[in-house]
């Protein structure tokens, strides 16, 4: 293994990383229904306990092998990379939505997303720094351009126009400008009825990148 400003070269072969992501998705996929089900349960105290003595085995389980830090962002040179862990878009992150990117071309992506109890702030609605969070990525991406190169956040900014519904939302990134070092991206996060919050951000490809 070797590393390049973080990002770790690992040779593990792709129908290996199949292998792992078809055991790991799921799992993930059923800690964030178990996420939404703590949040929403009404079963009595005592059944609470029992549930989290079953919680509680099945974390000792995982533990018997773990990496010793986060799982950071991977290549291989089969070409493919992976980001398990990224907040938002990471496979075996059951904090992630997980965002599912759809890259139209080179600096212009959408995604749609269905946010749950997980993410609320105000009653009903979808708190803001999640709503950051979520744009913050999808801009970072689109910025990237591609895949091409890496870029890191500069500046961001968040114009919250109305509340952000929880329940499916889509959202959009586009590029609007470059110059040196600097990409210029606009983006919104919305529902049917349009944008909730607009942002636009400024994404620096790093010194050490270049
Ligand atoms: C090839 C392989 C592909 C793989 C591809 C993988 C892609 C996978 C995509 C993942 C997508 C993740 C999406 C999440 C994105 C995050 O969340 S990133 C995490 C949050 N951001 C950070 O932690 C950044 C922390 N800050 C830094 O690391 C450094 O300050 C920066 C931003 C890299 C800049 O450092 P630097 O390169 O030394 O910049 P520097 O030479 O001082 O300035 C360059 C220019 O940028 C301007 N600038 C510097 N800082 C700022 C700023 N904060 N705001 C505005 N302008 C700034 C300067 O004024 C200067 O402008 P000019 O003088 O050229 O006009």
């Amino acid at each position: 293994m070797s590393e390049f400003g973080g990002f770790i070269q690992d040779e593990v072969a792709n129908d290996e990383l199949d292998r792992i992501e078809a055991a790991y998705g799921p799992l993930a996929a059923a800690v964030r229904e178990l996420v939404d089900a703590t949040i929403r349960s009404t079963v009595p105290p005592e059944e609470a306990a029992l549930a989290l003595a079953e919680v509680e085995a099945v974390v000792k389980r995982l533990r018997a092998q773990q990496m010793p830090g986060p799982a950071g962002v991977r290549f291989n040179s089969e070409g493919r990379a992976w980001n398990w862990g990224n907040a938002v878009v990471g496979l075996r992150n059951a904090i992630a939505p997980p965002l599912e990117i759809v890259h139209v071309r080179s600096g212009l992506a959408h995604a749609n997303v269905d946010l749950g109890a997980a993410y609320e702030g105000p009653p009903g609605l979808v708190h803001g720094g999640a709503t950051a969070l979520l744009l913050d990525h999808i801009m970072g991406e689109t910025a990237a351009a591609a895949f091409t190169r890496v870029t890191f956040t500069g500046t961001l900014t968040m114009v919250y126009r109305r509340g952000t519904p929880l329940g499916p939302l889509r959202l959009d990134a586009r590029i609007d400008r470059e110059e040196g070092r600097k990409v210029w991206v606009v983006a919104s996060i919305g529902d049917e009825e349009g944008p909730t919050v607009e942002a636009e951000g400024i994404f620096i490809i790093p010194r050490w990148a270049t």
